[in-house]
Parts: C-alpha cells; sequence; structure tokens
C-alpha cells in the first residue's frame, strides 16, 4: 500500500475504532486496507464478501465522510474488493468487486424474508406429517384425542414453525387465550415474579391460558426448583383440559437432569419426532422459501441447493440469503454458475471431518482473543462472546453434546452451554448483520475441508 494511504486509512480507522468499540472494530475492519484512491473514488480491500455486505450497508457514509474529508471531496465513492480466496493467505492482488456506489439505485427491500411463522407456510411431508398433523389436531378438536403434544428433533427443522403457527392460527381464529413463549422466557417471568414476591399474579397469568406453547423445553434441564413449578403451572392446565404443545431439541427422556415427575408428564401425550428432510422434502421448501424472495431463483439453482445442503432448512434458507445478497450486491442474475461461486465454499467434502481446533483458530483470530483466554472463567464480553460463539459452533458442526461442550470449556456447566447456544441464536435470528458474520466463520471452516 502506498504510505499516503497508510495514513489516510489509519486516521479513518482510528476514528472508527472509537466510534464502535475495539470488539466490533476487530471483527469488521481488521483485515481491510485502502487499495488506491484518487479523486473521485476509494477502492477498500476487504477479506471476504460478509465483509463488504455488512461495510457497505453500516459504514459507506462513515468512509465516505473519512476519506473524503482529507481529499476534499464529500461525493467521493466507495468501491470494495475482495481477496481472491486463494491469495488470502498472502494477500497478493485482489478481485474487484464493485458495490452499486451511493448514485446508483439499489433495491432497497430487506434482504431476509418476514419472520412471521405461518401454518399455511409449512411444507409438510414424511418427516413432519404426524408432528403438522397432531398439532391440526390440538387447533381444530375441542377436546383432542392427547394431551399434551411434545415435539422433538434436531435443530432447524420446523419446531419453532409448528409452535409459532399454531399460535397464530388460533389467534386469528378463535377468541382464546393462547400462550407462546420459550421455557427460558418462561424461568426469566418465573424468577422475577419470586425475587419482587408476584408469584400470585405469575401463576394466575399461567394458570389462565387455554392454550399453553412452550419452546425449547429442554432449557428446562437441570434446574430443579424451575422445573417444580413449571410442573404445577402443567398440572393445573391439564386437570382444566387445557391443551398444552412443547417441543425440544430432545426426547424427554433425553433432557438430563430433568426430574422423573416432568418427564413423564410430557411423555403422557403424543411424542413425535421431526426429522432431518429429505432432498424432496427440501426442494420443496425451498421453492416456496425462495418464492417471497424478491429475486428470481431458477429451479436448478434450487435443486442445487436442495441437494448441498442437506443438514437443516435453516442452513438452506441462509444458502438462499446469501445466494441473493451476492446477486443483489453484485448486480448479477442468479445462475448455476453464480450458484457454485458462491455456495461452493459453504460445503464440503464429508470424507474430511472438522477437527475442534480448527473452529477454535477460526475465533481466535476474528476475536483476537488467546486459547487460554477462550477456554478461561472470565465473563467479561470480549471474552465470554467470542467463547459463547465457539460454542453454538461446536454444535452445529460437530454435534457435540452440552455436556461435552461444557467439559471441553473448562468444565462448564451442561445449562451454561445451552444458553450460550441460544444466546447466538437469539442474536443471529435478530442481527442479519450477526448473521452475516456467523456464516463466513462457517464458511471459512468448511473451506478448510474443500
Ligand atoms: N417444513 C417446513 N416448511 C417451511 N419452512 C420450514 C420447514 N421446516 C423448517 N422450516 C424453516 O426453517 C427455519 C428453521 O425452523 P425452526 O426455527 O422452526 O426450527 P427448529 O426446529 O425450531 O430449530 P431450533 O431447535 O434450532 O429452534 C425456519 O425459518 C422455518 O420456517
Amino acid at each position: 500500500m502506498v504510505e499516503s494511504y497508510i495514513k489516510i486509512w489509519d486516521d479513518v480507522l482510528q476514528n472508527i475504532r472509537e466510534k464502535v468499540g475495539p470488539l466490533r472494530f476487530n471483527l469488521w475492519f481488521k483485515n481491510t486496507r485502502l487499495e488506491s484512491l484518487d479523486h473521485d473514488y476509494a477502492n477498500i480491500v476487504v477479506p471476504n464478501v460478509f465483509t463488504q455486505v455488512w461495510l457497505q450497508e453500516n459504514f459507506s457514509s462513515v468512509l465516505r465522510e473519512g476519506i473524503g474529508k482529507l481529499i476534499n471531496n464529500k461525493d467521493l465513492n466507495i468501491k470494495f474488493s475482495i481477496l481472491k480466496s486463494d491469495e488470502r493467505e498472502n494477500g497478493l492482488s485482489t478481485t474487484n468487486i464493485s458495490l452499486p456506489d451511493k448514485k446508483t439505485e439499489i433495491n432497497k427491500k430487506p434482504l431476509q424474508v418476514n419472520r412471521v411463522l405461518k401454518l399455511e407456510d409449512f411444507i409438510v411431508g414424511p418427516n413432519n406429517r404426524l408432528a403438522y398433523t397432531a398439532s391440526l389436531e390440538m387447533v381444530n378438536d375441542k377436546h383432542p384425542a392427547f394431551n399434551p403434544l411434545f415435539i422433538h428433533g434436531p435443530v432447524g427443522v420446523g419446531k419453532t414453525h409448528i409452535l409459532q403457527g399454531v399460535w397464530n392460527r388460533v389467534k386469528e381464529e378463535q377468541n382464546i387465550n393462547a400462550v407462546y413463549m420459550t421455557a427460558e422466557k418462561w424461568t426469566n417471568e418465573f424468577i422475577y415474579s419470586l425475587q419482587k414476591g408476584k408469584m400470585e399474579a405469575f401463576r394466575q397469568k399461567f394458570r389462565n391460558v387455554d392454550m399453553f406453547l412452550i419452546d425449547d423445553v429442554h432449557f428446562l434441564s437441570n434446574k430443579q426448583g424451575v422445573q417444580e413449578e413449571f410442573l404445577h403451572t402443567f398440572n393445573a392446565l391439564y386437570e382444566l383440559s387445557k391443551k398444552i404443545i412443547f417441543a425440544s431439541d430432545a426426547h424427554p427422556k433425553m433432557i438430563a437432569q430433568l426430574k422423573e415427575n416432568l418427564a413423564s408428564r410430557f411423555m403422557s401425550g403424543m411424542i413425535t419426532k421431526i426429522d432431518k428432510p429429505e432432498y424432496a422434502m427440501r426442494l420443496l421448501i425451498l421453492r416456496s422459501k425462495a418464492a417471497k424472495f424478491d429475486v428470481h431463483f431458477s429451479e436448478d439453482v434450487l435443486e442445487f441447493i436442495a441437494e448441498k445442503f442437506d443438514d437443516n432448512v435453516r442452513e438452506v434458507e441462509s444458502a438462499l440469503t446469501t445466494l441473493s445478497a451476492h446477486a443483489k450486491f453484485n448486480e448479477k442474475k442468479i445462475d448455476l454458475q453464480l450458484a457454485n461461486e458462491v455456495l461452493g465454499e459453504f460445503f464440503y467434502n464429508e470424507g474430511k471431518v472438522i477437527k475442534v481446533n480448527e473452529i477454535e483458530e477460526e475465533i481466535l483470530t476474528y476475536f483476537n482473543i488467546s486459547r487460554s483466554e477462550l477456554h478461561s472463567n472470565k465473563k467479561m464480553k470480549s471474552i465470554s462472546f467470542p467463547r459463547q460463539v465457539c460454542m453454538y459452533l461446536i454444535k452445529i458442526l460437530l454435534n457435540w453434546s452440552y455436556q461435552q461442550i461444557g467439559n471441553y470449556f473448562n468444565s462448564k456447566k451442561h445449562s451454561t452451554v445451552m444458553f450460550a447456544i441460544k444466546k447466538v441464536k437469539e442474536q443471529i435470528d435478530s442481527d442479519k448483520q450477526f448473521k452475516l458474520f456467523v456464516e463466513m466463520l462457517i464458511e471459512r471452516i468448511k473451506k478448510q475441508k474443500r
């Protein structure tokens, strides 16, 4: 980099670091540089397209202002270049991918589809038919043949979709008091009410519902006092024949440290598992999800995604989002070639197994912390947050049990690991930039295996 660019870039970065704080700064600006600058254009090199998208969306004006001020051009155009994948390590040269500059009209619609989960958008197939049909019976039948309904299955297969879909349906069609919440939220309300001496109101609230939909009940694992109160709520509703639906990552028998009487209540109605969807199902789901995007995905692209992304539906959706983001920002048509280019880095040779230290390496690099800090008990956010992300990645890439992950991280409790993974999941769902960041980490880890 020409020396004057280094100086300009240092000044701009210093300004940004003050604004965003060291954690986010390290996440997004660490491996960037000002590659070239003339009166009209500044070209900034970034390590990957996710950083590019994030900087474009959040920092274009700050960058324009910061650099523009130094060269007296407030209308400066900012362009980004991405290091070619095979050159990332030694940073030899760059591939230019121009983002639309500020004068170009770009489609301002959000890249992600809106997350209102409705039963009518749920695709029914062999992996989920029983769970879906049983849920409909809960909706439509005044006195369903079973109660409670307990739905379990691996991550991202549609458990939440069904519960929220049921909740939305009964809210629209029936004048009943239906409550949907996660077991974690229920636990927090319980603890709060206990601390504030408001248990009577708490009990009233939950014992007066007509339909009780609790997601992620595995969260109750290992929380004896909370389970006791949950059992009381369950019993009260059950005796009044109120409809109860639970969703969980695991069968009641497999939820660690779950009181026997609570486990047996969970198993007293219908238990049904949702499995990972097969290819034909994935394709059907993809078609339906793709139709909600404002870009066109051709059938061969959808088939390509359905074939390559075989783990869970969340991954499949994320492939669509990523592809549509690339197409928009680079103003390209979505075809098989683009899908291969963009998504090729997401999958890897199955024979090559990802190792836990490879996941760790990415975390250490991106968050700039040491391995001993990652494995420590330090609670400051700059250490605990990367640790949580690491736990999440180990869960989804290696599918370790919560206990295994806890043991690996200096004997952390099963519930601590569950909480960490839950937090990361929530942030992925609510923060698009963070979602892109996590996808980028996954992409980098998987790419090493190709
Ligand atoms: N059969 C389906 N039809 C339509 N969308 C689906 C289907 N299955 C899953 N999805 C979609 O996949 C995404 C993940 O599903 P959901 O959040 O319901 O998974 P989950 O099983 O609750 O996962 P977790 O255990 O991680 O909470 C959602 O956007 C959901 O709409």
